[in-house]
């Protein structure tokens, strides 16, 4: 469902001279359906610079990043926003919202930009929101002044609201308890289990080893600097 070829990445400084800053070079790598693939390396080895490649917010500058049959690198903005729609699910480390907007929107969302019927989206924001112990008190509520880790998992319901066929997911588990961790982990196992491919960062290693079938070590694509 990803598959990356030859993928090449550098960053323009503008504002520092037009500093020149190559962060991937011939990166390669391939999630199929049902498969949880981690990225791991050292902090700044370009983790995240991959999943945003995957996700369309930062610019392939060399070789293919297809999802589905939609090569990122190639594709128009109405593209990118039509396979985030119905194919491209992301899970960001931060919740962002459109203020006022109540949690059980937020969630159902992505349901009903779908076409889903509106009892529908909503019982299933429900669903997911008692799982990840939102109180109901909260679920009228815009989400912008609720705590990291209830942001944290309103944005995971907002994730997993749609069965995505491909789903990104950035630090998932990072300031979770045990129990909403563990409601985390099954929903990952889950949605593997229904076929979705999973790109991952997880610095939770006891999670990382539990989810994912294979590692990446993104360093194997750093460009060597000069010395
Ligand atoms: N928008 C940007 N503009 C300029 N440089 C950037 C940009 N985004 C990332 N970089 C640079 O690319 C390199 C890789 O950063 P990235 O955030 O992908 O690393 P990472 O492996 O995810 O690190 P961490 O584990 O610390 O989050 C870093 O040197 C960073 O400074």
């Amino acid at each position: 469902m990803i598959h990356i070829t030859s993928a090449g990445k550098e960053f323009v400084l503008h504002n520092q001279g037009g500093v020149v800053l190559p962060v991937l070079v011939g990166a390669d790598l391939e999630v199929a359906s049902g498969e949880c693939v981690g990225l791991t390396g050292a902090s700044g080895s370009g983790k995240s610079t991959l999943m945003r490649m995957v996700w369309g917010n930062y610019r392939t500058d060399q070789g293919a990043v297809v999802v589905g049959d939609l090569d990122l690198a190639q594709a128009e903005p109405r593209q990118i926003i039509a396979l985030r729609r119905q194919t491209l699910g992301y899970v960001s480390q931060f919740l962002r919202v459109v203020p006022r907007v109540p949690t059980l929107e937020v969630v159902a969302e992505p349901l009903l930009n779908l076409g889903v019927p509106e009892d529908q989206a909503r019982a299933r924001a429900a669903e997911l929101l008692a799982r990840l112990n939102i109180p109901e008190a909260l679920w009228s509520l815009s989400p912008t002044t609720f705590s990291g880790g209830e942001q944290q998992r309103v944005n995971i319901a907002r994730g997993f609201a749609h069965p995505y066929p491909v789903l990104l997911l950035d630090e998932p588990t990072a300031s979770l308890d045990a129990a909403n961790r563990e409601t985390v982990l099954a929903l990952i196992e889950e949605a593997k289990a229904r076929g979705a491919a999973i790109l991952g960062i997880f610095h939770d290693e006891p999670a990382r080893a539990r989810v994912c079938d294979r590692l990446v070590d993104v360093s194997g694509f750093t460009p060597r600097r000069a010395a």
